[in-house]
């Protein structure tokens, strides 16, 4: 039975239902070191994650001192090759994942991933985790076309519709997907735990949860804010 008042749930990927910022880090050093930076702790990278690889390293090149943007192609290229062959080495789901997982499709409920990371990206790390098959569809930054990822709302609208309809909450760790969420006038939970570029109280969500062992009794708590 069906004991929360959303039909859909919508999740962000990085810092939300994974950890993956260690392989990301990683993709951001190889690229610093090719063009001849030093490398930054992986720790330091967390809050440069949640508008997709691009703005990731621009960011990492910036606090580097900045490049041109004839320098940052080939980087960028790199980072996205070297990201393609060791994007699941040590990226995992965060505690009280899977039991969560269950315990939505057990009550029913159609999953959706959101994500700025390329959609081929996001389907190959959750095909590697055994976790694809939990999930209606999985939109990436690049699914919905140019300038239609978040924080625009258009990939909630596309995995609402994908879903079959109905009401949804969402879940992320960044202002990107507070804002998207907002925009899409679907509820929305922070993940303190994740990358948040903002203090997690201070993202504008309607709940903030500390682990994923929270999110279901959330849920059960939540008044159906919407019907989409
Ligand atoms: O890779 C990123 O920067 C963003 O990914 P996310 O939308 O899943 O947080
Ligand atoms: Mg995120």
């Amino acid at each position: 039975m069906n004991d929360i008042p959303f039909d859909i749930v919508g999740f962000d990927l990085d810092g939300t239902l994974l950890d993956t910022h260690r392989d990301l880090g990683e993709a951001v050093n190889h690229a610093l070191e090719l063009g001849g930076y030093d490398r930054v702790p992986v720790e330091q990278i967390e809050s440069l994650i949640g508008g997709g690889a691009k703005i990731m390293l621009k960011k990492a090149l910036d606090d580097a001192g900045g490049v041109t943007e004839e320098e940052f192609r080939p980087l960028y290229k790199a980072l996205l090759a070297y990201y393609a062959e060791h994007n699941a080495v040590h990226s995992r789901p965060y505690d009280g994942a899977i039991a969560m997982l269950d315990g939505l499709a057990e009550r029913g409920i159609k999953m959706a991933v959101v994500t700025n990371k390329f959609e081929s990206f996001a389907t190959d790390i959750l095909t590697k985790l055994d976790l694809a098959s939990y999930f209606e569809t999985i939109i990436g930054g690049d699914t919905m076309g140019k300038g239609r990822s978040k924080p625009q709302p258009d990939p909630i609208f596309e995995a609402i519709r994908r879903c079959g309809g109905g009401p949804c909450v969402f879940i992320g760790d960044s202002t990107y997907d507070m804002a998207a969420a907002r925009a899409a006038n679907v509820p929305v939970v922070a993940a303190a735990y994740g990358y948040c570029d903002r203090p997690a109280h201070e993202l504008g969500a309607d709940i903030v949860i500390e682990s994923l062992y929270e999110f279901i009794p959330a849920l059960q708590n939540m008044p159906a804010l919407q019907k989409n």
